[in-house]
């Protein structure tokens, strides 16, 4: 076998392998642990929490066996060492790279590679989109330099040291498992009417226009059954729907329907382009009202007063907020399995909970986190996620692991699986902490205990009196186990549950401070902000073109619900320009005849009344001196 740094191109376009049975005939060990048939009771009961996305939806890397791929110095010495030399499997930050190829060649387009400066460039073409690329990738460039390190030549994505590893390749579904952008409306409120009660025997029955209906609100709430952000790929705008407008005999709007957002628990808002994190939304059935649906307008029944028995005024319906939301999910799990790819998480979590991910003897088979419910008893259970390997470089963006890395930050405890059939699994065990450490120092401060696995390998098996020695040496709690032969698993597992208690005990009066927040602060906000006074007004002028900006944002809502059509909207408005101060504050600034006043969406001619100046009647000479309102 030649080692080669380039895979393309390949004559076989359809990748296959196969996993590996594990070897079983290794000489059985008597493990610290309980005997193996107590261990399938444990997860016997468990149920699975969270579910992949349908495996149609997503691809699981697999390696052409006819190729081999580069391997780190440390990686080859590894595999060399492994079950098998003819299954060599990837494992380097070239990883990505080889994914999206393979992909390539699934989808049946062609590649190919040309050859220039000192390294190599692969370019090739995204298919039919059946794995769901980035929708603007239609074509990437990669450039493996001399160092044979991954750069992208695609435009923006290379950084000055050339290290950045792309968004772009990603497969959606990996892309948008945890993070979604959705735009929220809340619904409009109808409209008030005018109208004036004629019937026989009532004369001047009066003004009866009923007021509009409130438009919908928009909520979220958590959804226990879901477990990623997937769903938002299909359905990205949610509006609530706008209030019915009144009728006459005094008829109001029926309201507008609500909308309810469900989201993951675990799910954390922010608005879009703010980093300030609006909600947090944990456990399942947990609502947030986020925007309230904006007021219905008055009919002239309302406007009806000892002055004006006759009111020919109705408003529109307040506009309902609208915004763009950013949702992340950081799972909630109790447990996090974290270690280098292929060292057994996935198999531990298999034994433990009933959940099934997917286990091969291949880097990166795990490549969305999966949950499962380990259940000791009736009420004690925890979750406990699997995520995908950690590489060297896990936290600048290689290999997977650091994608979901932030979903360890919920964990309370680290259940940090060494592959013990490595060459040097202290080595592998020290570089993944690192990458814990460089990603967050506060992930690396939690918890956690080390399970040595694959026992009932010879080399795991000789390896680990050193491996322990030197561990609990450095004062680490070190286990070891046979993921597959079910031994050690059940030490190892209530030992985290142990782990998970302690820290629960300590972080108790910080939870229940949590419990008590109150998730409808983002609604209590844009009422605020609605019903913030129409004297707060602030006048900035455009002197090149005698153009006065009046903004505020009483007064603009108070614009908009003005409804022009009706004769009497127009006094009223002059009559609250006048109250609140804004024509007075207009002279004093020096408004000149003909200049332009901009209110919020109206923008209007100033006139001044030469006959009027001076008169103590504000109000009447403010009403003849302006000539409300002009639209332009
Ligand atoms: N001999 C032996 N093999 C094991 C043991 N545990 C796991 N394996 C094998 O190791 C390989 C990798 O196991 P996975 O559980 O997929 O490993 P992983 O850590 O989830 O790997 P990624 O998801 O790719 O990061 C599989 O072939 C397993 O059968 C063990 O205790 N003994
Ligand atoms: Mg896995």
């Amino acid at each position: 076998r030649s080692k080669t740094q380039n895979p393309l191109p390949r004559k076989n376009p359809i990748p296959k392998i196969k996993p590996k049975k594990t070897n079983t005939n290794f000489k059985s060990l008597s493990l610290s642990s309980p005997p193996p048939s107590t261990a399938p009771s444990l997860g016997a009961q468990a149920t699975t929490y969270t579910r992949l996305p349908p495996k149609e939806d997503f691809y699981f890397p697999s390696v052409n066996e006819s190729d081999e791929i580069r391997l780190s110095e440390s990686d080859v010495a590894k595999r060399a060492s492994g079950n098998d030399p003819s299954e060599i499997e990837m494992l380097d930050t070239e990883e990505e790279e080889d994914e999206e190829e393979e992909k390539e060649e699934m989808n049946g387009s062609s590649g190919f590679q040309d050859e220039t400066l000192d390294g190599e460039i692969v370019d090739y073409y995204s298919g039919d989109g059946s794995l769901d690329f980035d929708e603007e990738g239609e074509e990437e460039v990669y450039y493996y330099d001399s160092d044979g390190k991954l750069v992208n030549l695609s435009e923006n994505e290379v950084d000055d040291s050339g290290l950045e590893v792309k968004e772009k390749g990603i497969p959606a579904v990996m892309r948008c498992f945890d993070r979604a952008k959705i735009y929220v409306k809340a619904g409009d409120g109808g409209n008030g009417v005018v109208a004036f009660r004629r019937e026989k025997y009532v004369p001047l029955g009066g003004p009866s226009g009923g007021d509009g209906g409130r438009g919908g609100n928009v909520y979220l709430e958590v959804d226990g059954a879901m477990n990623s952000l997937l769903p938002f790929r299909n359905c990205v705008h949610y509006r609530a729907g706008r209030g019915a407008h009144g009728q006459g005999r005094m008829m109001c709007g029926r309201k507008g329907e609500d909308v309810v957002v469900k989201v993951a628990p675990g799910t954390v808002v922010r608005e879009a382009g703010n980093d300030e994190v609006l909600l947090e939304l944990l456990y399942p059935g947990q609502r947030a009202l986020l925007l309230p649906g904006g007021r219905g307008g008055r009919g002239n029944a309302s406007f009806k007063s000892g002055n004006n028995k006759v009111p020919k005024i109705a408003e529109n319906g307040e506009e309902g907020t609208e915004m763009w939301l950013e949702l992340e999910l950081k799972l909630v799990a109790d447990v996090g399995i974290v270690g280098a790819p292929n060292a057994g998480k996935s198999t531990l979590l298999s034994v433990i909970s009933a959940a099934q991910p997917e286990i091969a003897n291949y880097p990166f088979t795990t490549l969305l986190p999966n949950l499962g419910v380990v259940s000791f008893d009736y009420d004690s259970t925890m979750v406990v996620a699997d995520l995908p390997g950690l590489l060297e470089g896990a936290h600048r963006g290689f290999g997977l692991g650091h994608e979901f890395l932030r979903h360890t930050e919920r964990c309370s405890a680290l259940v940090h699986v060494v592959d013990g059939s490595g060459q040097q699994p202290e080595l592998e065990f020290d570089a993944v902490r690192l990458e814990l450490e460089m990603f967050s120092p506060e992930l690396a401060e939690k918890p956690f205990i080390v399970a040595y696995n694959k026992m009932d390998l010879p080399e795991a098996y000789e390896n680990w009196p050193s491996f322990k020695e030197k561990l609990q040496g450095r004062g680490i709690k070190t286990f070891c186990m046979s993921a597959v032969k079910r031994e050690g698993t059940h030490e190892v597992i209530s030992t985290a549950y142990k782990l998970l208690q302690e820290t629960k005990k300590s972080n108790e009066g910080l939870e229940g401070f949590q419990d008590g927040l109150d998730l409808n602060h983002v609604a209590d906000m844009v009422q605020k902000q609605r019903s913030s006074s129409i004297s707060e007004f602030e006048i900035t002028r455009d002197s090149s073109c005698s153009t006065w900006y009046v903004t505020g944002a009483g007064l603009q809502r108070f614009v908009q619900m003005t409804n022009w059509r009706y004769i009497d909207s127009d006094k009223r408005f002059q009559h609250v320009l006048e109250a609140c101060g804004v024509n007075r504050s207009l002279m004093k600034l020096g408004v000149k005849e003909g200049d332009t006043v901009i209110v919020g969406e109206m923008e209007m001619v100033w006139h001044d009344s030469a006959e009027n100046s001076g008169t103590p009647n504000m109000k009447k000479r403010s009403t003849e001196s302006i000539k409300w309102p002009q639209m332009k």
